[in-house]
């Protein structure tokens, strides 16, 4: 005999919205999980104390986010070695690191085009401080923000100042940092994880700072080599520069490059593999660069005035 058939359809119906309920209630704790697990791997254990005493080199110091670093070092009572071209502004740093509190402070001026002058770095500032702790590289050269203008000897200088000294400096420096169990510090953006228009040289330059030093840590997994390595991913910071190039063309606030310093500094002291600041703007982006790469260059492009930059 045939049953009516309006009853099971409403228990099918009944079955199907608890199930959906349940894969509801499934997808909000899994993302809870997630979101708990993601905001938690931030915490920190921070304590200034970590850094007494420590030997750092800070490269790219005389302005910006390199000599907002030196000043949190030298509160923390770091002995501070810092690098850069200018002379003048390096010996400005160098006393404000004294007053502060900087156990030593020295600098020595170059620049970074010159391979020689950067294993120089590393070898004085062992000679003056008796070891490293810290290797903080954050100097870049100087570029264009514009369209690419199909230069390639200036992405190959790029390369030189932003990479291979980079390379340079962590070769010259492995001994001494094997030795203390140290760090490095690499200073890139967000540039270097994603495709960012009107920076095409420099961003290939963060790109391979990311290849190089990614890929050194895994063979330093496999060597037991106690340096820990931690690549800053940053967005847009309120130096000088920076807003010179781009405050009218990007629609988005600057961080304050204080803040900006201190978190580098607490990540690489707590040794962890990445730091990303500001954590909104350089970390939440990335999620879509794997599974929704076209909406990620989407709402990257809605970021810029492009206008403004046909005009420059
Ligand atoms: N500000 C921002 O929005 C962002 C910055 N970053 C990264 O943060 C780091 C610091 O940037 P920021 O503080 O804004 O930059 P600044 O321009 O303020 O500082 C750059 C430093 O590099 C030095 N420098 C420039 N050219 C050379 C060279 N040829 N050899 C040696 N040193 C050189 C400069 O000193 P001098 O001229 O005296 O040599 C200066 O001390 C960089 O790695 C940058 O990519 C990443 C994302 C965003
Ligand atoms: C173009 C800037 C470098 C300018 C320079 O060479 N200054 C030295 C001088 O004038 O003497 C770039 C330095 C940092 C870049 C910004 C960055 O890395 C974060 C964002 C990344 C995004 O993809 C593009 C916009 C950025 C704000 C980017 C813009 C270019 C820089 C300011």
């Amino acid at each position: 005999m045939c049953m009516p058939s309006s009853h099971p359809r409403r228990l099918r119906a009944k079955d199907t919205t608890d199930t959906m309920g349940l894969l509801l209630k499934l997808i909000v704790a899994s993302l809870g999980i997630f979101l708990a697990l993601y905001f938690y791997t931030g915490q920190d254990d921070f304590n200034p104390e970590m850094l007494r005493g420590k030997r750092v080199i800070v490269t790219g110091a005389s302005s910006g986010i390199g000599e907002q670093m030196a000043y949190h070092l030298a509160r923390m009572g770091a002995h501070v070695f810092i690098t850069a071209r200018t002379e003048e502004k390096l010996k400005k740093v160098v006393s404000k690191c004294l007053e502060l509190g900087a156990a030593t402070a020295h600098y020595i001026p170059g620049s970074m085009d010159d391979m020689a002058f950067a294993e120089r770095v590393v070898k004085e500032a062992v000679k003056s401080m008796g070891g490293l702790d810290f290797l903080i590289l954050n100097h870049i050269g100087y570029t264009y923000f514009n369209y690419f203008d199909g230069n390639v000897d200036h992405i190959r200088k790029l390369l030189e100042i932003n990479l291979l000294s980079y390379v340079t400096m962590t070769v010259t420096a492995l001994p001494m940092l094997k030795e203390s169990g140290g760090s490095i510090i690499v200073v890139s953006s967000v540039a270097g994880k994603y495709g960012s228009p009107f920076s095409v040289p420099y961003s290939t330059t963060k790109f391979a700072l990311d290849g190089f030093f990614s890929s050194l840590r895994q063979e330093f997994h496999f060597q037991k080599t106690n340096v820990s390595i931690t690549l800053c991913v940053l967005s847009y910071i309120d130096t000088d520069s920076a807003k010179n190039a781009v405050a009218s063309v990007i629609n988005a606030p600057a961080a304050p490059k204080e803040e900006c310093a201190l978190a580098l500094i607490k990540g690489g002291a707590l040794r962890q593999r990445e730091v990303y600041y500001q954590y909104q703007a350089a970390k939440i982006p990335l999620l879509l660069r794997d599974w929704a790469p076209d909406f990620l260059d989407y709402i990257v492009r809605k970021n810029y005035n492009v206008e403004k930059i046909d005009k420059q």
